[in-house]
Protein backbone atom coordinates (compact mmCIF):
# COMPACT_ATOMS: atom_id res chain seq x y z
CA UNK A 1 0.00 0.00 0.00
CA UNK A 2 1.63 3.13 -0.79
CA UNK A 3 2.10 5.97 1.76
CA UNK A 4 1.02 9.74 0.65
CA UNK A 5 2.06 12.67 2.71
CA UNK A 6 1.50 16.51 1.71
CA UNK A 7 4.43 18.34 0.19
CA UNK A 8 4.08 20.72 3.13
CA UNK A 9 3.57 18.36 6.01
CA UNK A 10 7.27 16.83 3.88
CA UNK A 11 8.78 19.97 3.36
CA UNK A 12 8.16 21.01 7.47
CA UNK A 13 9.23 18.19 8.69
CA UNK A 14 12.79 18.30 6.44
CA UNK A 15 13.12 21.61 7.69
CA UNK A 16 13.40 20.30 11.55
CA UNK A 17 15.22 17.28 10.39
CA UNK A 18 18.23 20.27 8.46
CA UNK A 19 18.30 21.77 11.91
CA UNK A 20 19.25 18.67 14.11
CA UNK A 21 21.40 17.65 11.44
CA UNK A 22 23.95 20.72 11.65
CA UNK A 23 22.99 20.67 15.56
CA UNK A 24 24.35 16.74 15.26
CA UNK A 25 27.23 17.65 13.05
CA UNK A 26 25.81 15.42 10.08
CA UNK A 27 26.00 16.32 6.47
CA UNK A 28 22.55 17.72 4.84
CA UNK A 29 23.34 15.20 2.21
CA UNK A 30 23.07 12.06 4.13
CA UNK A 31 19.58 13.37 4.92
CA UNK A 32 19.19 13.78 0.78
CA UNK A 33 20.27 10.25 0.47
CA UNK A 34 17.50 9.04 3.08
CA UNK A 35 14.71 11.02 1.69
CA UNK A 36 16.16 9.70 -1.66
CA UNK A 37 16.04 6.34 -0.80
CA UNK A 38 12.35 6.33 1.24
CA UNK A 39 10.43 8.86 -1.10
CA UNK A 40 9.26 9.38 -4.82
CA UNK A 41 11.59 12.31 -4.75
CA UNK A 42 14.82 12.80 -6.66
CA UNK A 43 17.54 15.02 -5.38
CA UNK A 44 17.05 17.79 -7.73
CA UNK A 45 13.38 17.98 -6.58
CA UNK A 46 14.32 17.90 -2.88
CA UNK A 47 17.09 20.63 -3.51
CA UNK A 48 15.04 23.18 -5.16
CA UNK A 49 12.13 21.96 -2.62
CA UNK A 50 9.98 21.37 -5.60
CA UNK A 51 7.21 19.65 -4.20
CA UNK A 52 6.46 21.73 -1.31
CA UNK A 53 3.10 22.71 -3.01
CA UNK A 54 2.24 19.32 -4.27
CA UNK A 55 -0.90 17.71 -2.77
CA UNK A 56 0.70 14.63 -2.06
CA UNK A 57 4.20 12.86 -2.05
CA UNK A 58 4.66 9.22 -2.03
CA UNK A 59 6.46 7.47 0.69
CA UNK A 60 8.09 3.70 1.31
CA UNK A 61 7.48 4.33 4.98
CA UNK A 62 5.12 6.42 7.12
CA UNK A 63 7.15 10.18 7.70
CA UNK A 64 6.84 8.94 11.42
CA UNK A 65 8.89 5.80 10.94
CA UNK A 66 11.81 8.23 8.36
CA UNK A 67 11.94 10.58 11.24
CA UNK A 68 12.53 7.77 13.93
CA UNK A 69 15.34 6.28 11.20
CA UNK A 70 16.50 9.98 11.25
CA UNK A 71 16.87 9.97 14.72
CA UNK A 72 19.12 6.41 14.88
CA UNK A 73 21.30 8.69 12.67
CA UNK A 74 21.54 11.31 14.30
CA UNK A 75 21.70 9.58 18.54
CA UNK A 76 23.25 6.47 17.59
CA UNK A 77 25.70 7.52 14.33
CA UNK A 78 24.05 4.80 12.23
CA UNK A 79 24.85 5.54 8.97
CA UNK A 80 22.22 6.20 6.46
CA UNK A 81 23.37 3.14 4.04
CA UNK A 82 22.85 0.66 7.04
CA UNK A 83 19.59 2.29 7.64
CA UNK A 84 17.89 2.43 4.60
CA UNK A 85 19.85 -1.18 3.34
CA UNK A 86 21.33 0.79 -0.01
CA UNK A 87 24.54 1.94 -1.01
CA UNK A 88 25.92 3.41 -4.50
CA UNK A 89 29.17 1.81 -5.99
CA UNK A 90 30.32 2.11 -9.44
CA UNK A 91 27.36 1.45 -11.52
CA UNK A 92 25.16 -0.78 -8.85
CA UNK A 93 23.30 -0.37 -6.10
CA UNK A 94 24.34 -3.07 -3.43
CA UNK A 95 22.58 -4.12 -0.43
CA UNK A 96 24.26 -3.63 2.89
CA UNK A 97 23.97 -4.54 6.11
CA UNK A 98 26.09 -4.56 9.36
CA UNK A 99 27.80 -7.91 8.57
CA UNK A 100 29.73 -5.85 5.93
CA UNK A 101 31.61 -2.83 5.39
CA UNK A 102 30.11 -0.36 3.03
CA UNK A 103 32.27 -0.14 0.15
CA UNK A 104 33.72 3.39 -0.19
CA UNK A 105 34.06 5.58 -3.43
CA UNK A 106 38.19 5.32 -3.45
CA UNK A 107 37.95 1.59 -3.80
CA UNK A 108 35.79 1.87 -7.27
CA UNK A 109 39.07 2.85 -8.93
CA UNK A 110 40.44 -0.76 -7.97
CA UNK A 111 38.61 -2.09 -10.80
CA UNK A 112 40.22 0.64 -13.17
CA UNK A 113 43.68 -0.02 -12.00
CA UNK A 114 42.55 -3.80 -12.46
CA UNK A 115 41.50 -3.18 -16.50
CA UNK A 116 44.55 -0.69 -17.03
CA UNK A 117 47.12 -3.38 -15.42
CA UNK A 118 45.76 -6.14 -17.82
CA UNK A 119 47.08 -5.84 -21.65
CA UNK A 120 44.12 -5.06 -23.97
CA UNK A 121 44.47 -8.51 -25.68
CA UNK A 122 43.58 -10.58 -22.23
CA UNK A 123 40.81 -8.28 -21.02
CA UNK A 124 38.07 -10.56 -22.71
CA UNK A 125 40.48 -14.01 -22.40
CA UNK A 126 39.28 -16.79 -20.01
CA UNK A 127 40.90 -16.61 -16.55
CA UNK A 128 40.32 -16.61 -12.86
CA UNK A 129 40.77 -13.47 -10.51
CA UNK A 130 40.08 -13.72 -6.86
CA UNK A 131 38.61 -11.17 -4.35
CA UNK A 132 39.60 -11.53 -0.85
CA UNK A 133 38.23 -10.05 1.78
CA UNK A 134 35.02 -9.54 -0.34
CA UNK A 135 32.61 -7.80 2.00
CA UNK A 136 29.28 -6.68 0.16
CA UNK A 137 31.01 -8.18 -3.41
CA UNK A 138 31.31 -4.92 -3.93
CA UNK A 139 34.86 -5.67 -5.99
CA UNK A 140 34.19 -9.16 -7.03
CA UNK A 141 30.76 -7.78 -8.96
CA UNK A 142 33.11 -4.60 -10.22
CA UNK A 143 35.48 -7.11 -12.01
CA UNK A 144 32.93 -9.36 -13.34
CA UNK A 145 31.16 -6.14 -15.05
CA UNK A 146 34.12 -5.78 -16.96
CA UNK A 147 36.20 -8.79 -17.35
CA UNK A 148 33.02 -10.85 -19.60
CA UNK A 149 34.86 -14.22 -19.79
CA UNK A 150 36.46 -14.65 -16.23
CA UNK A 151 35.55 -16.32 -13.19
CA UNK A 152 35.69 -14.57 -10.18
CA UNK A 153 36.39 -16.08 -6.62
CA UNK A 154 35.36 -14.00 -3.60
CA UNK A 155 35.87 -15.22 -0.45
CA UNK A 156 35.52 -13.49 3.04
CA UNK A 157 35.88 -14.98 6.38
CA UNK A 158 32.51 -13.85 7.62
CA UNK A 159 29.78 -16.12 6.42
CA UNK A 160 27.45 -13.06 7.13
CA UNK A 161 29.03 -10.51 4.95
CA UNK A 162 29.32 -13.65 2.14
CA UNK A 163 25.22 -13.96 1.87
CA UNK A 164 25.23 -10.46 1.78
CA UNK A 165 27.39 -10.84 -1.31
CA UNK A 166 26.37 -13.44 -3.05
CA UNK A 167 22.73 -11.78 -3.14
CA UNK A 168 24.65 -9.13 -4.20
CA UNK A 169 25.69 -10.84 -6.65
CA UNK A 170 22.66 -12.66 -7.87
CA UNK A 171 20.21 -9.58 -7.66
CA UNK A 172 22.56 -7.86 -10.56
CA UNK A 173 22.84 -10.89 -12.62
CA UNK A 174 26.66 -12.18 -11.86
CA UNK A 175 25.27 -14.82 -9.75
CA UNK A 176 26.81 -17.61 -12.37
CA UNK A 177 29.97 -15.90 -12.64
CA UNK A 178 31.37 -15.13 -8.81
CA UNK A 179 31.79 -18.25 -6.94
CA UNK A 180 31.64 -17.51 -3.34
CA UNK A 181 33.66 -19.54 -0.36
CA UNK A 182 34.10 -18.91 3.42
CA UNK A 183 37.39 -18.79 4.66
CA UNK A 184 40.69 -16.78 5.47
CA UNK A 185 41.93 -15.44 2.80
CA UNK A 186 43.57 -17.98 -0.03
CA UNK A 187 42.47 -20.88 2.21
CA UNK A 188 39.40 -22.28 0.24
CA UNK A 189 41.24 -21.46 -2.99
CA UNK A 190 43.82 -24.40 -2.75
CA UNK A 191 42.63 -25.86 -5.89
CA UNK A 192 43.49 -22.78 -7.89
CA UNK A 193 47.33 -22.82 -7.30
CA UNK A 194 49.11 -21.59 -9.80
CA UNK A 195 46.08 -20.93 -11.41
CA UNK A 196 44.81 -17.43 -11.02
CA UNK A 197 45.24 -14.18 -13.36
CA UNK A 198 44.52 -11.30 -10.86
CA UNK A 199 44.11 -11.14 -7.12
CA UNK A 200 42.37 -7.61 -5.67
CA UNK A 201 41.56 -7.38 -2.17
CA UNK A 202 40.79 -4.02 0.35
CA UNK A 203 41.83 -5.70 3.61
CA UNK A 204 41.45 -4.64 7.07
CA UNK A 205 44.40 -2.00 6.97
CA UNK A 206 43.64 -0.02 10.05
CA UNK A 207 46.44 -0.55 13.03
CA UNK A 208 44.18 -1.93 15.63
CA UNK A 209 44.86 1.02 17.85
CA UNK A 210 43.53 3.77 15.65
CA UNK A 211 39.98 1.42 14.76
CA UNK A 212 38.74 2.65 18.58
CA UNK A 213 39.71 6.44 17.79
CA UNK A 214 37.97 6.67 14.25
CA UNK A 215 34.45 8.31 14.27
CA UNK A 216 31.79 6.65 15.76
CA UNK A 217 29.89 5.90 12.29
CA UNK A 218 32.79 3.23 11.88
CA UNK A 219 33.51 2.13 14.74
CA UNK A 220 30.17 1.39 16.54
CA UNK A 221 28.50 0.17 13.39
CA UNK A 222 31.01 -1.09 10.48
CA UNK A 223 32.53 -4.63 11.44
CA UNK A 224 35.92 -4.89 12.89
CA UNK A 225 37.08 -7.49 11.25
CA UNK A 226 36.60 -5.32 8.09
CA UNK A 227 38.92 -2.77 9.82
CA UNK A 228 41.21 -4.23 11.53
CA UNK A 229 44.67 -4.60 10.53
CA UNK A 230 46.44 -5.72 13.77
CA UNK A 231 49.98 -3.79 15.17
CA UNK A 232 50.93 -1.56 12.26
CA UNK A 233 47.81 -1.98 9.87
CA UNK A 234 49.92 -4.60 7.70
CA UNK A 235 49.43 -7.60 8.97
CA UNK A 236 46.89 -8.64 6.10
CA UNK A 237 48.83 -6.97 3.41
CA UNK A 238 51.98 -9.25 4.44
CA UNK A 239 49.62 -12.32 4.60
CA UNK A 240 48.77 -11.41 0.48
CA UNK A 241 52.18 -10.67 -0.73
CA UNK A 242 53.50 -13.82 1.06
CA UNK A 243 51.30 -16.34 -0.23
CA UNK A 244 50.02 -14.63 -3.15
CA UNK A 245 52.50 -16.43 -5.06
CA UNK A 246 51.83 -19.44 -4.86
CA UNK A 247 48.18 -18.96 -6.19
CA UNK A 248 48.90 -16.41 -9.11
CA UNK A 249 50.03 -17.39 -12.69
CA UNK A 250 53.47 -15.68 -14.10
CA UNK A 251 52.58 -12.20 -14.64
CA UNK A 252 49.31 -12.31 -12.84
CA UNK A 253 48.51 -8.83 -10.96
CA UNK A 254 48.65 -8.36 -7.18
CA UNK A 255 46.30 -5.34 -6.14
CA UNK A 256 45.36 -3.98 -3.03
CA UNK A 257 44.18 -0.90 -1.59
CA UNK A 258 45.77 0.54 1.78
CA UNK A 259 46.16 3.33 3.72
CA UNK A 260 47.37 6.77 3.74
CA UNK A 261 51.03 6.39 4.99
CA UNK A 262 51.44 2.80 4.41
CA UNK A 263 53.11 2.99 0.48
CA UNK A 264 56.42 3.00 1.56
CA UNK A 265 56.46 -0.20 4.00
CA UNK A 266 54.09 -2.17 1.31
CA UNK A 267 56.70 -1.46 -1.30
CA UNK A 268 59.25 -2.55 1.04
CA UNK A 269 57.03 -6.05 1.67
CA UNK A 270 56.68 -6.91 -2.17
CA UNK A 271 60.35 -5.61 -3.28
CA UNK A 272 61.70 -8.01 -0.54
CA UNK A 273 59.96 -10.93 -1.04
CA UNK A 274 61.62 -11.59 -4.66
CA UNK A 275 58.46 -12.91 -6.33
CA UNK A 276 56.94 -9.46 -7.82
CA UNK A 277 58.36 -7.17 -10.14
CA UNK A 278 56.92 -3.43 -11.44
CA UNK A 279 55.98 -2.71 -8.05
CA UNK A 280 53.82 0.17 -8.19
CA UNK A 281 51.95 2.85 -6.07
CA UNK A 282 48.57 4.75 -6.97
CA UNK A 283 46.72 7.67 -5.76
CA UNK A 284 43.49 7.87 -4.64
CA UNK A 285 41.51 10.78 -6.50
CA UNK A 286 42.35 12.94 -3.55
CA UNK A 287 45.86 12.79 -4.37
CA UNK A 288 46.44 9.86 -1.22
CA UNK A 289 48.98 6.82 -1.89
CA UNK A 290 46.72 4.46 -1.64
CA UNK A 291 47.06 0.80 -3.89
CA UNK A 292 49.44 -0.98 -4.80
CA UNK A 293 50.17 -3.01 -7.99
CA UNK A 294 52.94 -5.56 -8.79
CA UNK A 295 53.16 -8.87 -11.16
CA UNK A 296 53.98 -12.00 -10.00
CA UNK A 297 57.44 -13.03 -11.59
C1 LIG B 1 37.95 -3.49 4.37
S1 LIG B 1 36.74 -4.78 4.21
C2 LIG B 1 36.53 -4.76 2.45
C3 LIG B 1 35.19 -5.23 2.00
C4 LIG B 1 34.94 -5.04 0.50
N1 LIG B 1 35.90 -5.79 -0.28
C5 LIG B 1 35.02 -3.57 0.13
O1 LIG B 1 36.00 -3.16 -0.48
O2 LIG B 1 34.09 -2.83 0.47
C6 LIG B 1 37.71 -6.22 4.53
C7 LIG B 1 36.97 -7.54 4.41
O3 LIG B 1 37.91 -8.58 4.73
C8 LIG B 1 37.24 -9.58 5.46
N2 LIG B 1 38.24 -10.34 6.21
C9 LIG B 1 38.87 -10.03 7.35
N3 LIG B 1 39.72 -11.00 7.70
C10 LIG B 1 39.63 -11.97 6.76
C11 LIG B 1 40.27 -13.22 6.55
N4 LIG B 1 41.17 -13.69 7.41
N5 LIG B 1 39.94 -13.94 5.46
C12 LIG B 1 39.03 -13.47 4.58
N6 LIG B 1 38.39 -12.29 4.72
C13 LIG B 1 38.69 -11.54 5.80
C14 LIG B 1 36.25 -8.82 6.32
O4 LIG B 1 35.21 -9.66 6.77
C15 LIG B 1 35.81 -7.73 5.35
O5 LIG B 1 34.67 -8.13 4.64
Amino acid sequence: MPIFVSGLELWKWIDRAKVEAIASDVSLTELEWLLQELTSLDKLALRLESFKDLPKVELNLSLAEIAQLWERRLQERVPVQYLTGTTYWRDFSLKVTQAVLIPRPETELLIDLAVEALKPDRLNSKSNWVDLGTGSGAIAIGLASVLTNSTIYAVDFSAAALAVAQQNAENLGFGDRIKFDRGSWWEPLEFLKGQVSGMISNPPYIPSSTVLTLQPEVTKHEPHLALDGGGDGLDCIRHLAATAPDYLESGGIWLVEMMAGQAEAVVEILESHGSYCQVQIFADLAGIDRFALAYRR
